[in-house]
């Protein structure tokens, strides 16, 4: 079923769009990251559905509730940098959100120490903020984004921010909480989007570029590297490998031949078969997927 349907969304500050029209839709139960690189528009379009900005144009709907007004008490927003009074402590933080989000005051306690608990800090409830750990204030900030048990949460860059352990920590997290409720979130990683979204939407400035789950994308954009050394004669070999139809470039790089092609399967029975026909002096071929940053890079420049 689909929770959220956004549509045409844009947003220009003075005469420079930032977001431009974007459309997209999130079915309830998943996890979807927005990625792209810096100044993509991830923030604005977070914001924008967190009832923070105001778009320029285009609109979005949670369900079938018609109204921003609405919509805001079932959406969960964690910004990218949260502020903290590094005075309170964890509880005390929680409970006043708890309060600011309308709950009454057993309500906001029962609350505070049931999501301590759900985020792992409960342990370190009555310490000073100022003394948490990276991992453990974002841990306190999805906590609080939680707070009025929304339907979508929404995290802002939520792991880049942390060492390894921390980011590790709340991947983990993500992990369990996308069984309960639907998450958007930005990063410009694509390894952590890989690891927890069920899909990606590529944003590039302030356009949806690409989207699908990793696989499909993966079979789209999918490349292979080559590498190839010879006894002798590269340069001549290199020739050879330009006039192999499945080849897209190659280029020699210390003595070792470096070739691009698409259609992977394709490319290896190609050179193999020149090879023993040839009797080449091959000495050794490896074959690298291309990674995921380079399938980012081709996506936003095509
Ligand atoms: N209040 C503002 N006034 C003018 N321009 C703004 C404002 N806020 C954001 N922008 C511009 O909008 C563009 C998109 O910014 P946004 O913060 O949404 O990108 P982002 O993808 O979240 O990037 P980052 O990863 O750096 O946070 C950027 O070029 C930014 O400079």
């Amino acid at each position: 079923m689909t929770l959220l349907t956004v549509s045409n969304l844009s947003k220009r500050y003075d005469s420079k769009p930032v977001v431009n029209n974007v459309s997209f839709s999130i079915d309830s139960g998943k996890c979807i990251a927005l990625i792209g690189p810096n100044g993509a528009g991830k923030t604005t379009i977070l914001r924008t559905l967190a009832g923070l900005l105001h778009s320029t144009s285009g609109s979005f709907q949670l369900g079938d509730m018609k109204t921003t007004g609405d919509i805001r008490k079932y959406i969960g927003y964690l910004p990218q940098h949260p502020v903290f009074y590094s005075w309170m402590t964890g509880r005390e933080f929680l409970v006043y959100s708890g309060e600011l989000a309308l709950l009454s005051k057993t309500d906001a306690n029962n609350r505070a120490d049931e999501l301590l608990d759900k985020v792992g800090i409960f342990d370190a409830k009555d310490k000073r903020i100022g003394k948490y750990s990276g991992g453990m204030k974002q841990r306190l900030g999805i906590a609080q984004a939680l707070i009025h048990k929304p339907e979508l949460l929404l995290l802002d860059e939520p792991v880049s921010s942390l060492d390894p352990i921390g980011r590790r920590e709340i991947l983990t997290m993500m992990e369990e909480l996308k069984e309960e409720m639907s998450i958007l979130f930005s990063t410009h990683i694509l390894s952590d989007a890989d690891e927890v979204s069920d899909e990606l939407l590529l944003l590039h400035q302030g356009e949806i570029v690409e989207s699908g789950s990793m696989n499909t994308l993966r079979q789209k954009y999918q490349t292979a590297k080559i590498e190839l050394e010879f006894q002798s004669d590269i340069g001549k070999y290199k020739d050879k490998i330009d006039q192999l139809s499945a080849i897209t470039n190659s280029y020699i790089d210390r003595n070792v031949l470096h070739v691009t092609a698409t259609d992977i399967l394709k490319a290896r029975q190609e050179i193999f078969t020149a090879a023993s026909g040839g009797y080449w002096p091959l000495t050794s071929f490896t074959l690298n997927r291309a990674s995921l940053e380079d399938m980012f890079m081709k996506v936003v420049n095509t």
